[in-house]
């Protein structure tokens, strides 16, 4: 028999990456399987409605029917030396980098360093694409776009550049590597109206934040572009989520940022979602949980705490 109350995790990151150090969040038990409930900290108790339908879809719904068996996944280099990212990329066994650029504190030389190492292990063959988080004004951007362009020998594209999707559309006038859109599209008021067409090339689909496979499968329609999966750095519960939407989307044509488990220090469910020669499968359901990871009890509270206040907003 399964408990019926919810599995409360935490589990520390190996690097920082995008201002966390431990992952937190919990598990719910569902009639078909496990959903994964994980909204960041600075994701309101509405914001964490989406993610709380994706925890619950895979648990009482299940996915649709996939399309493919497997999925092709890029490793995610954070903001490390470039040594460490060499590592990274070489022990990944992926083809594809997706380097995490323009951090606070850093600089446009050390994002450069660190891709031109990604390129030295990754060989000429595999592709690199980088993700400022928002964090480039337009100008900035195109200057910092064409430089490590040149870093990688060749970028494949270049993932929210800027905040904005006006400033999105402006830097694409001015840059030959194509533009994908994030941050514009998961944190958007409504994901299903968002028009990024005309300033990217790429969405990026996050399954959580868009509120599970069938939702982020509609925002693929939507908005009309190519699409790549990327995670929200979760356990292999929610990546199996993740997963299940690459497997279902009718068009895949580039790698899937579900890597991430390597940004991890441990996983809390079995087995784990990590990739061979740079591939994933598409799971019907999600892994089950372990209780290694059980955070501690204030921690637990607060995610209970966290669950029944969005719970109660979802109704
Ligand atoms: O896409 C990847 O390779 C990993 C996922 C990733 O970068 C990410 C993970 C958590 C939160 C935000 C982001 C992001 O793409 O900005
Ligand atoms: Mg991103």
């Amino acid at each position: 028999m399964f408990s019926e109350r919810p599995l409360v995790y935490a589990i520390p990151l190996r690097t920082r990456f995008r201002g966390i150090t431990v992952r937190e969040g919990l598990f719910l038990r569902g009639a078909v399987g496990w959903g994964e409930f994980c909204p960041f900290g600075d994701y309101s108790d509405a914001e964490s409605v989406p993610w709380l339908a994706c925890a619950r879809e895979a648990a009482d719904v299940g996915w649709p029917e996939p399309v493919r068996d497997r999925v092709a996944i890029n490793c995610t280099v954070p903001v490390v030396a470039p040594e460490r990212a060499a590592e990274i990329v070489a022990g990944s066994g992926c083809g594809t980098a997706k380097v995490k650029v323009a951090d606070p504190g850093t600089s446009l030389g050390q994002d450069y360093e660190r891709i031109a190492a990604v390129r030295d292990a990754l060989g000429p063959g595999g592709l690199i694409r980088i993700d400022a988080n928002g964090a480039w004004g337009v100008d900035e951007a195109v200057v910092a776009i064409r430089t490590l362009d040149r870093a990688a020998g060749g970028l494949e594209y270049v993932e929210q550049p800027c905040r904005t999707i006006e400033e999105l559309a402006a830097v694409r006038r001015r840059v030959d590597v194509p533009i994908a859109a994030d941050e514009s599209i998961r944190r958007a008021e409504d994901p299903l109206r968002v028009a990024v067409a005309g300033a990217a090339d790429i969405a990026v689909l996050k399954v959580a934040p868009l509120g599970g496979v069938r939702r982020a499968l509609a925002v693929a329609l939507a908005c009309g572009l190519p699409c790549v999966v990327s995670s929200a750095v979760e356990t292999s519960v929610g990546l199996a989520a993740g997963l299940a939407l690459a497997g279902a989307l009718p068009r895949l044509d580039h790698a899937c940022g579900l890597g991430t488990l390597s940004l991890l220090t441990a996983d809390a469910a079995t087995p784990s979602l990590r990739p061979v020669d740079g591939w994933l499968p598409v799971p019907r359901t999600a892994p089950e949980p372990t209780l290694d990871a059980a955070a501690d009890p204030a921690t637990r509270d607060h995610w209970l705490a966290r669950l029944s206040r969005v719970s109660a907003l979802a109704e």
